[in-house]
């Protein structure tokens, strides 16, 4: 595909902390942070005037789903923009908890783990094309997925050692305190399989692909770590869509099938040299930046040979191959800007320079967690941000994340938005999810949209003229959106 669908799916962690006395409990922060999300649209899961939907499942986990974007830059302003959603309610709900007397701060974390051991996800979304075969580009995709950490990884502290899995352990010595390049590498079970959460695989088989079932195919990727850094974000999904092209194309690529996919993923995470041999189904054994090095290179090969597809190929290569250097040589100085895992470790590192100790120190665990903290002027990651410490991704500016918060990206999100505002508006109820927009009520209408790059059609047009000509009767002010 040249044009491909992506959207990003983000759980956020959730915590209060109370001045004195008892926090409130996870899901009673949960709800209260959902209050004014219900008020404005009637649950507590809805889509947004700019495509996006804003929901809490089971559990206490704010969730943002992206919405359908074309474009590399798009997907990373809209998954920023979700962060300044969910950062707008939290810091609502700061103020409504300062008022009531109960007081203290609320916490939102772009992470994958909390204190308690549990994960949560970030998972990619990659519209593929229905006559690709799925289980080859399975099988292709998974070598890459599991040594990609090494150029999209989060970072990890780990102040007790890496955790044992089965009867083994990794890198350090258990009990070492030691640093990794994943948040979500300890948690994942399975290579493949249709379960998020029970088995937690790298992949999602399930098949719902929210478009024309006999046209597309949605790929579900869910090993990945939450990213902060837009340049991490934008590398992690510019060589994943390189890595699909090349199983599309139908390019011969060499079987690189892992004997143990998901104790592979955590023999390189806890290796940060990225040198330690994981055994293959084949038997041979190859380090992750040989790996890399391989994937890098076939898909530059393939690039030459049938050009780029987009304008921002080139600057995806030349990171692509700077971070594996810097693996390469431990010398981390020219990505300590730009890939998560590197930028959040010099933090640390320079820390314990000035004030000694090591990963154990409790200070290091808080500065594991503040990097991930999404509230301006609290969360590390942030704080570097402003202090122009975190690369921007060429040629934008901090201001698209902004537009994104109110605006869909060009697909059938613009669509989707344009309905959701316009029946605010007019005060009607609506069932909306990717391909429908139902307006609720005795004349029941829906619209379907199955082609995800359509930014045009008939019936929604018609639907919106009504909806608009529906506002102008309307009496009061719509309620306004759920975010700053
Ligand atoms: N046809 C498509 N191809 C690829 N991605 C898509 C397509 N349609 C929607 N998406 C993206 O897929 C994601 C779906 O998010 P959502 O949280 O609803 O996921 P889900 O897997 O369907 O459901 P859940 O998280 O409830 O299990 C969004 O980011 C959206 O932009
Ligand atoms: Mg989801």
């Amino acid at each position: 595909m040249d044009r491909r669908i992506m959207g990003l799916e983000t759980e956020f962690g959730l915590v209060h902390s109370a001045a004195r006395g008892l926090p409130l409990t996870p899901d009673e922060t949960a709800r209260r942070l959902f209050r004014p999300v219900v008020e404005w649209g009637r649950s507590s899961n809805v889509f947004l005037p700019n495509g996006a939907r804003l929901y809490l499942d089971v559990g206490s986990h704010p969730e943002y789903a992206t919405s359908e974007c074309a474009t590399i830059e798009d997907a990373v302003a809209h998954d920023r923009a979700g962060e300044l959603i969910v950062d707008g309610m939290r810091q609502k709900l700061e103020s409504a908890l300062a008022e009531e007397g109960t007081g203290g701060s609320v916490y939102l974390f772009k992470n994958n783990v909390d204190s308690a051991g549990n994960s949560f996800g970030s998972h990619e979304n990659y519209m593929i094309s229905r006559s690709t075969r799925f289980p080859r580009l399975v099988a292709h995709l998974i070598p890459f997925l599991v040594t990609r950490q090494l150029i999209a990884g989060a970072g990890r502290v780990h102040p007790a050692g890496p955790a044992a899995f089965g009867q083994r352990s990794f890198a350090a010595a258990p009990g070492v305190p030691s640093y990794s390049f994943s948040q979500r590498a300890d948690h994942i079970w399975e290579d493949s399989s249709s379960s998020t959460t029970r088995a937690r695989p790298l992949i999602n088989t399930r098949d719902e692909p929210h478009a024309d079932s006999e046209r597309f195919r949605r790929l579900h990727v869910i090993v990945g770590d939450s990213t902060m850094s837009a340049t991490t974000t934008a590398l992690r999904l510019g060589t994943t869509d390189l890595m699909l092209r090349l199983v599309e194309a139908g390019h011969v690529m060499t079987d690189r099938t892992l004997a143990d996919p998901a104790l592979a993923l955590r023999q390189i995470s806890h290796d940060l040299t990225g040198t330690v041999k994981v055994e293959l189904a084949d038997g041979s054994r190859r380090s992750a930046l040989d790996l890399q090095r391989e994937y890098l290179e076939t898909v530059s090969r393939f690039v030459q040979a049938n050009g780029a597809h987009h304008d921002r190929v080139e600057w995806v290569l030349d990171l692509w191959a700077r971070t594996l250097d810097a693996v390469q040589t431990q010398d981390l100085s020219g990505i300590d800007t730009e890939i998560d895992w590197a930028i959040k470790k010099k933090l640390l590192d320079s820390w314990i320079a000035r004030n000694g100790g090591d990963y154990s120190a409790p200070r290091i665990a808080q500065m594991d967690l503040a990097y991930h903290d999404i509230a301006p002027g609290r969360g590390l990651f942030r704080m570097l941000e402003e202090r122009g410490m975190a690369a921007r991704l060429p040629g934008t500016d901090g201001s698209e994340a902004r537009y994104a918060v109110d605006h869909a990206p060009q697909t059938r999100a613009r669509i989707r938005g344009d309905l959701v505002k316009a029946a605010i508006a007019a005060g009607k109820h609506t069932t909306i999810d990717w391909v429908n927009v139902k307006i609720n009520g005795p004349t029941q209408r829906i619209v379907t949209l199955r082609d995800p790059f359509l930014t045009h059609d008939d019936d929604a047009e018609a639907m919106l003229a009504d909806l608009r000509a529906d506002a102008e009767t309307v009496q009061q002010d719509p309620p306004a959106p759920p975010i700053i």
